[in-house]
């Protein structure tokens, strides 16, 4: 059934799904998921970062990007293709783009605990900047919360496609996930940046899931699907939690993978910083993304060829500009 236009992202709280009481998180359960089949996107509370954890993060954050650029380039190594690490300004581009974002971020990657899990060497190392000793603590604190905010999401969209609950678990355990810290830069003289240069250019997150801190601040946009972008507004206790197009794939199209970009601000405030850090939730590479029996309907054929994330992800970097062909 098709859904109504809607004029805002709902707004969920987590500690229903967590309640117990199997009525608030069977409602939980039907919220997300006709979110996920409309407008793609949710803001939700409860998801477990305390205000103190969120000040440390940003403080720590804040403390990395004003370092000057040579210092931050320390911390940049292009042979991980942008996966771990900081990444300079403007080397982004979306999809199908050539001028790069408004934006240097930093990445910060699963660290995985058990030797015995073959995924354990597959990763590259994360690479912490020495001037903010703090970082490694609060971004990987960040990055375990979020984790297991985004494992009970798709605990909740298993039981919407009538999977088990646990039928991602397996397959994030130990998952490529990434922590990104952004930082969209200051422009002092908005006549020197490209005339089509933004913030952050539409597209879609490469990821099952993202989990985003910081959508309170201006700038956020969602494309609606009769072509209306519509503004994020988020309250400060919540995070904002999209469908990327690994799960689009996975669906043969039911959720949907929003397009969405970050708009500059005024000219007159293009000299301000601002600040946020998504959570890119990846499974491990070896999970196949080909369409879920129960997605594929006569109405609904199935819609792409087979693919693994490890395989996705691959072509995705090269499209971004991060990875050579
Ligand atoms: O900074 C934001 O609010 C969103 C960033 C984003 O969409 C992304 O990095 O994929
Ligand atoms: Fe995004």
């Amino acid at each position: 059934m098709e859904s109504a236009l809607l004029e805002e992202i709902p707004s969920l709280d987590l500690a229903d799904f967590r309640s117990g009481d199997p009525e608030r998180k069977n409602r939980f359960v039907q919220q997300l998921g006709e979110a996920y089949q409309s407008i793609g996107f949710v803001a939700l509370k409860n998801h477990g970062l305390s205000d103190e954890q969120t000040k440390r993060l940003y403080t720590d954050v804040q403390a990395f990007f004003s370092l000057p650029d040579e210092q931050k380039l320390r911390y940049e190594n292009p042979a991980l293709a942008g996966q771990r690490g900081y990444v300079g300004k403007g080397k982004e581009h979306a999809k199908g783009r050539n001028t790069g974002d408004l934006k240097e971020f930093y990445h910060v990657g699963q660290v995985v605990d058990d030797p015995t899990d073959p995924v354990a060497s597959e990763y590259p190392d994360n690479i912490w900047p020495a001037e903010v000793p703090s970082f490694q603590q609060s971004t990987t604190e960040a990055y375990k919360t979020l984790e297991a905010a985004g494992t009970d999401v798709l605990r909740a969209i298993a039981l919407y496609l009538q999977l088990p609950e646990n039928y991602f678990d397996d397959k994030v355990r130990n998952g490529n996930s990434i922590l990104r810290q952004i930082h969209y830069f200051p422009i002092e003289n908005p006549d020197a940046v490209p005339a089509d240069a933004v913030r952050a250019a539409e597209h879609g997150d490469i990821n099952l899931i993202t989990l985003l801190m910081g959508a309170s601040a201006d700038g956020l946009q969602v494309l609606r699907r009769d072509g209306k972008w519509i503004p994020i507004t988020a309250l400060p206790d919540q995070i904002v939690v999209n469908v990327g197009d690994m799960l689009q794939r996975l669906t043969n199209g039911v959720l949907k993978s929003t397009i969405h970009r970050v708009v500059n601000p005024p000219r007159e405030k293009m000299n301000s910083s601002r600040y946020s850090v998504p959570f890119f939730m990846h499974p491990r590479s070896e999970m196949s993304l080909a369409a879920l029996e129960n997605c594929i309907t006569p109405d609904n054929p199935k819609q792409q060829p087979d693919v693994t994330a490890g395989e996705f992800l691959n072509e995705r970097l090269i499209e971004l500009g991060l990875k050579k062909k």
